[in-house]
């Protein structure tokens, strides 16, 4: 859905710093995610994307500022409550399970096999791999079984490192329309993208970011450095 007029904020960024020892990794960030869209962390190596990303469930703390999600800010949210609600699936897949069915029942142990198969399925994986052990998962496999385990718990945020960053074309296609579907659907999506024609095509919002510090924000198409490269 894109972003239009004044977007009612799902997560709110007011004057956030993090500092950690002597490195400034963000200066002063006042940003908001609008609900219902796909909003894409965009800028250089370094930048403090991750570190923005990881703000929002609180896998990051700010030094000064505050983070806000519905309304309230965060330290008010039960912490795990806050994760099944805003959850982040992480750049490096971390898989804990032996057999890929028990990977995907983590968050949610009732999970049905055949629902299980149908999240595969979506993420362009074979469903019929449940017995799989996860040892034998490619990496590209293991981030989209990540990505799937997160999806089986139906969190309203989904925060997304790079989430393509292992995968061929074909995967990406997938994950991108599933990216797309869930904001149809309603659900608000944070994407971390190094690709520049992947922010054109899924993103509603982009927040640049620059040595720590938010320099752009907008729609894809009003942000220069989208035309020149990121
Ligand atoms: N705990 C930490 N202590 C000190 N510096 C850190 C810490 N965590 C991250 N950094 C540094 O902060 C900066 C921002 O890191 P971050 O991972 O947020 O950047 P990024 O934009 O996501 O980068 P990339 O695109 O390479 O993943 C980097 O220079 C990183 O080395």
């Amino acid at each position: 859905m894109p972003v239009s007029g004044e977007p009612s904020p799902v997560l709110t960024l007011d004057g956030v710093t993090v500092r950690r020892a002597s490195t400034l990794l963000l200066h002063d960030v006042t940003c908001q995610v609008p609900a219902g869209a796909c909003t894409v962390l965009v800028g250089p190596s370094g930048a403090g994307k991750s570190t923005l990303l990881r703000l929002l469930n609180r896998f990051e703390e700010p030094t000064a500022g505050a983070v806000t999600y519905r309304g309230r800010p965060l330290p008010a949210w039960d912490v795990l409550a806050l994760r099944r609600e805003v959850a982040l699936v992480a750049q490096q897949p971390v898989l804990l399970a032996d057999r890929l069915l028990d990977e995907l029942r983590i968050g949610l142990p009732a999970l049905a096999e055949a629902d299980a198969g149908a999240l595969l399925r979506r993420l362009g994986l074979p469903s019929g791999a449940a017995d799989r052990a996860t040892s034998s998962l490619s990496g590209g496999e293991a981030q989209r079984v990540c990505l799937a385990r997160t999806l089986a718990v139906a969190p309203r945020v989904l925060l997304l490192d790079e989430p393509t960053s292992a995968l061929d074309a074909y995967a990406t296609k997938a994950v991108e329309t599933v990216i797309g579907e869930l904001v149809a659907d309603g659900m608000s999506v944070v994407v971390v993208s190094h690709d520049t024609a992947q922010v054109r095509r899924i993103a509603d919002h982009v927040l640049v970011l620059e040595s720590g510090r938010l320099i752009d924000s907008g729609s894809a198409d009003k942000i220069s450095s989208l035309q020149e490269g990121v």
